[in-house]
């Protein structure tokens, strides 16, 4: 069963000087449980593509359909909210939070009462493997690898079933970069996540169940990894 769909996406950057169609007919269908890597050169269309799957705005033409209904039938902040968490290469945490409080604030902006919210953020922080002597401190005083984790914790704590990174080793070195991809597989094979990311790196991608390769707004490879 699909969790996501796209069916025919087009999308174009219209500026007042030019029209750039940066996707043109891009059709796919993503299963929880897996891991999916995009791939393609620089001005493919993987962030564009990556952004209307988190619903940041919708296709010019086309679906993205998620759990059977397109985003275009619903609020997308809702969508953003409930359907899709998006980890960034950059992390984007608060800085004026603690990482407790950054794990925390998702789940206190649904609704959840702090004492909650402050137990599932140490559960989540023990699922991604960040210790809890960690959680006080600001994310300026942790590694690049440690603020990732917090960073997909916090995204964990959206409850969504779609997590969706941008480059999510792009900042950090070699073995980082490793540990955080395993953390995502993990997280699509144990816990069911469909887990789609956007990489440069080839070696990455070939370790992911599925490589999506774009070029110029099209698919021009879809396959398992070294198919
Ligand atoms: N805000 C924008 N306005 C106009 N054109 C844009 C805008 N953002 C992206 N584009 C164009 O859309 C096309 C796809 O860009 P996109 O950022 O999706 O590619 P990408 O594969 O993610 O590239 P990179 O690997 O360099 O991040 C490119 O030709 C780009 O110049």
């Amino acid at each position: 069963m699909n969790v996501l769909e796209l069916k025919d996406v087009y999308y174009t950057y219209q500026t007042k000087y030019q029209r750039e169609e940066a996707l043109k007919g891009v059709s796919a269908a993503f299963e929880p449980g897996t891991l999916n890597a995009i791939v393609g050169r620089s001005g493919s269309g993987k962030t564009t593509l990556l952004s209307l799957m988190a619903g940041l705005d919708l296709p010019t033409s086309g679906q993205v359909i998620c759990e059977g209904t397109a985003t275009d039938r619903m609020r997308l902040s809702t969508y953003r909210r409930e359907k899709a968490a998006v980890i960034y290469q950059s992390f984007r945490l608060i800085p004026l939070l603690t990482v407790e409080e950054n794990i925390m604030y998702p789940m206190e902006l649904r609704g959840m009462k702090a004492r909650d919210a402050r137990a599932r953020a140490g559960e989540l922080a023990q699922k991604v493997n960040l210790s809890q002597g960690l959680l006080g401190r600001f994310p300026t005083m942790l590694s690049g690898g440690e603020q990732q984790r917090v960073a997909i914790a916090r995204a964990l704590g959206m409850d969504t079933k779609i997590l969706l990174a941008d480059e999510p080793t792009g900042n950090l070195d070699t073995e980082n970069g490793w540990r955080i991809f395993e953390l995502l597989l993990e997280l699509a094979h144990d816990m069911g996540y469909c887990v789609i990311i956007v990489t440069h790196d080839m070696e990455l991608a070939g370790r992911a169940d599925r490589v999506i390769e774009l070029r110029d707004g099209r698919i021009i490879r879809d396959g398992r990894a070294g198919q």
